[in-house]
């Protein structure tokens, strides 16, 4: 198996992560130090935003007002899709129940979490379609109290297309504050009363490592940091769409990788061509975001057989992962590590991203490795329970207070002890530990 890099990337996700850790920290201290006047500080600090934080009805309304009713059906469009999908995992998350042995009975429920804290970043762009992806999903799963918080624009508020689906998507309340402050605000309950018991979103670097420094005290979604794109193609693939689909994901700014594995040289070759030219069309904010993406993340890889590029893929582990080759069956089957994955050059990740159905808050930075992306099971709970009639204590308490007794455990020990005394006072029982 050969890999030969046509062109490897200079940085990787992890460039820069200490001192992001270090700027995250402090300001989580300050503000669970100084609470809703230090995430006000920061609001003016960031993003130049002195207005009310949590967003007024009458604000929504407002800003619904000014979203054309074209926009709007849009919208719909979007969340019909994400909520129809959202509600087809939800059903085959499914509670159960088992007799172990006779009067034995365990069991388990998936109980929604009370309260949700959704991320919708908005430094760059306005990311209407995270605001559906995560609230949507969220009510679907019967979370109570949803909070969503993003970044306010100087003067401006909360981009008005995001209030209006924010709104449409069901969120009980809106924060109009956006990277660390957002993310604080939410999991201290600062300015609702209502303490996220999880945190989900995606975000930039700030906003991604805020939540990972806060998992523990809260549950988070996943990394869902700075977006991936890997495509996968061989000489079918078709070089333009392939070169596009690279840069739809650069875009998103200076640190999104976006990386080619090719099965053909020639189609390598010319990809590498078309994507600076490709660039070079965009507007002026956007091109400086895939133009610095590429110079320093963008990668062209050539492998020698489906295999070896199976497995490099494995080995990034990309949020969105694109395979542009024949046999996709064989793609299908094969890989392993992935957020999401798009099949064939008739699906894309701007599909996925905005309107297709299954969810766009995905794993970054290797994060595919242990975890998919955001659905309904993410605001799940799966608890157990059990029950047992005293008859089946026999042979249970005897085995626990052996095995407790081995572990030096005497007081777990005795609870079996004294069930077995009180229900079966005939009986003489060997309960000292087995070496
Ligand atoms: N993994 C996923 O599923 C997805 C990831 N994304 C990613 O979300 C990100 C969105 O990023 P942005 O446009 O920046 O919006 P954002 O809303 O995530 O971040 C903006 C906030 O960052 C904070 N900030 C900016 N500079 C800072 C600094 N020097 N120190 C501390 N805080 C600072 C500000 O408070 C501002 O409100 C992109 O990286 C995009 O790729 C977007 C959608 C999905
Ligand atoms: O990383 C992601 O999932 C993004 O590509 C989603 S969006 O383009 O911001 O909608
Ligand atoms: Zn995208």
């Amino acid at each position: 198996m050969t890999i030969e890099y046509l062109k490897k990337a200079e940085m990787t996700a992890a460039t820069g992560e200490q001192d992001v850790r270090e700027t995250v920290q402090a300001i989580l201290d300050d503000i669970e130090a100084g609470g809703e006047a230090k995430a006000r500080d920061y609001a003016a600090k960031f993003d130049k935003w002195e207005g009310d934080i949590l967003v007024t009805p009458e604000a929504i309304a407002e800003a619904s007002a000014k979203v054309s009713q074209k926009l709007k059906d849009d919208i719909r469009f979007a969340h019909d899709h994400v909520r129809r999908f959202a509600e087809a995992q939800l059903a085959t998350l499914q509670d159960t129940e088992v007799e172990l042995r006779p009067g034995l009975i365990a069991g388990h429920r998936n109980i929604p979490m009370s309260a949700a804290g959704c991320y919708v970043p908005g430094g760059r762009y306005a990311h209407v379609a995270s605001a559906i992806m995560s609230v949507t999903t969220a009510k679907t799963a019967g979370v109570d109290q949803v909070v969503a918080c993003s970044p306010a624009k100087a003067g401006e508020g909360v981009n008005p297309a995001i209030l209006y689906t924010l709104d449409l998507c069901g969120a009980d309340s809106v924060l109009a504050l956006g990277g660390v402050q957002g993310v604080a605000a939410m999991a201290f309950g600062l300015f609702t009363g209502h303490p996220a018991d999880i945190l989900v979103g995606p975000g930039n670097q700030f906003v991604a490592e805020a939540k990972r420094i806060l998992y523990g005290r809260v549950g988070i979604d996943m990394f869902a940091g700075p977006s991936e794109v890997m495509v996968i193609a061989d000489a079918t693939a078709d070089p333009e769409i392939v070169a596009w689909d690279l840069v739809g994901q650069a875009e998103h700014g200076y640190n999104s990788p976006a990386w080619l594995i090719a099965l053909d040289r020639k189609l390598a070759e010319r990809v590498a061509v078309l994507v600076p030219e490709l660039i070079a069309s965009l507007p002026e904010v956007n091109q400086t975001n895939a133009a610095a993406a590429w110079r320093d993340y963008g990668e062209i890889a050539l492998v020698d057989s489906p295999e070896a590029g199976a497995a490099l893929s494995d080995n990034y582990a990309s949020e969105h992962l694109e395979v542009h080759c024949a046999d996709l069956d064989w793609w299908l089957k094969r890989l392993r590590n992935y957020g999401s994955l798009f099949l064939g050059e008739e699906t894309t990740v701007a599909f996925g991203d905005k309107t297709s159905g299954p969810n766009h808050i995905l794993p970054t930075k290797g994060a595919a490795r242990y975890t998919g992306g955001l659905s309904v099971g993410k605001f799940m709970k799966t608890v157990t329970w059990q029950r047992m009639t005293r008859e089946s204590t026999r042979d249970i308490a005897q085995v626990t207070a052996r095995i407790s007794r081995l572990e030096g455990m005497e007081a777990h020990a005795r609870t079996a002890d004294v069930r077995l005394e009180k229900w079966f006072p005939d009986e003489n029982f060997d309960l000292a530990a087995v070496e």
